[in-house]
């Protein structure tokens, strides 16, 4: 559905980037300087790439001006027309589409005769988005759209991108360097590393893959199930079900049967040998060990097989050692319930 083929030589930096995506959001993640804006910047046509290759559908849009490309681009701080209200905002550059079903999906009906001036960040990022959505582009580049944000408008703006990835049949290339974010909106993961990428695959595989831990970083590492809602109890904790068995996690508020996606962080998984009796965490499951990979400190990555589910956890290498753990050992995984905050539970998305 998309692929993007990318050479350039920087003095001092080579850039030789080339990745195929089907639909939904396709995250490009890498640190500082791994090549992230240069890969965007020559998708939009604003870099002229020694080599190219841009295809959305059966498209080629490498060989097409930036106007021509019909790219929809929303970078971290939001550029509306200050003296323009939001309506005119949202209506500059519109080449169709429906903007009343634009609003709603936003939530910005409230919005549309105020200046960007009064609004929050938030707000006016989403705004931005409708501005972008509204001219019918072919592909959305969103670079580090959330990253000018605090906490809270973070949150507020996430179910919005994730209703415009289920929602919108508009390919989205997604720039960021949290992984919290792209564990809960990208639909494939693209990791970057000095130029080069290191792996891409779906989130799943690609954020339960130790190899790729410290591209994401050691503190970061998760991986991510799905699970479906079971029960909301009375005591505030929501049972669901996934491949591993039962999970029983803070409310999640989502409707019974609707199915999400958690993150469940390697920091968070503890290891036992034998199954673990009389302790405070809820979570427990058999898991057999399946990778382990060393960092550079005192820690090691541990990837294991829970139902038909990867997790990761994240050890000691001196517990390691103490455990005899190897690939095939077989044990509990714990994790604990109020670990996993309302966070790292989003909606899920249909398998493509
Ligand atoms: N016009 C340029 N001339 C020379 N070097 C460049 C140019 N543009 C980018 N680079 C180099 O290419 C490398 C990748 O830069 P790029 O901005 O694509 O990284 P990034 O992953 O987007 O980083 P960040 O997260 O900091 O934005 C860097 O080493 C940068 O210095």
């Amino acid at each position: 559905m998309l692929e993007v083929r990318v050479k350039h030589d920087f003095p001092g930096f080579a850039l030789d980037v080339a990745f195929e995506a089907p639909m939904g959001v396709t995250a490009l993640f890498g640190r500082s300087g791994a090549g992230k804006t240069s890969v965007v910047r020559t998708v939009a046509g604003v870099l002229k790439a020694d080599e190219a290759l841009v295809r959305v559908g059966d498209l080629r849009l490498d060989g097409l001006s930036v106007p021509a490309r019909r790219i929809g681009y929303v970078f971290q701080e939001p550029r509306l027309f200050p003296h323009m209200s939001v309506r005119a905002n949202l209506a500059y550059g519109m080449r169709g589409g429906d903007m009343d079903a634009v609003v709603k999906m936003l939530g910005i009906a409230a919005l549309l005769d105020r200046r960007p001036g009064a609004l929050s960040g938030g707000e006016a990022q989403r705004v931005a988005i409708g501005r972008a959505l509204l001219s019918q582009p072919r592909l959305l580049l969103l670079d580090e759209p959330l990253a000018a944000l605090d906490e809270a408008r973070k949150a507020e703006i996430l179910p919005y991108i994730e209703r415009l990835r289920d929602e919108v049949g508009v390919p989205i290339l997604y720039v960021s360097h949290s992984v919290a974010e792209i564990a809960r909106l990208a639909t494939t993961v693209v990791a970057l590393e000095a130029g080069r990428v290191v792996r891409v695959g779906a989130a799943a595989d690609v954020l339960s893959d130790p190899d790729v831990v410290p591209v994401l970083g050691v503190r970061e590492a998760g991986a991510l199930v799905t699970a479906r809602i079971e029960a909301h109890h009375e005591d505030g904790l929501t049972a669901l079900t996934w491949s591993a068995g039962t999970l029983l996690l803070p409310h999640v508020a989502r409707p019974v049967g609707a199915e999400v996606r958690v993150r469940i962080e390697a920091q968070d998984v503890m290891l036992a040998a034998t199954r673990p009796e009389g302790i405070s965490a809820l979570n427990v499951v058999p898991v057999t060990l399946t990778a382990l990979r060393d960092g550079e400190g005192p820690g090691t990555i541990v990837q294991l097989r829970a139902g038909d589910d990867l997790i990761l956890a994240r050890v000691t290498r001196r517990s390691a050692t103490a455990m005899g753990l190897v690939e095939g050992w077989q044990g509990y995984a714990v994790v604990k319930s109020v670990a996993v905050a309302a966070g790292n539970v989003a909606a899920s998305f249909p398998v493509l």
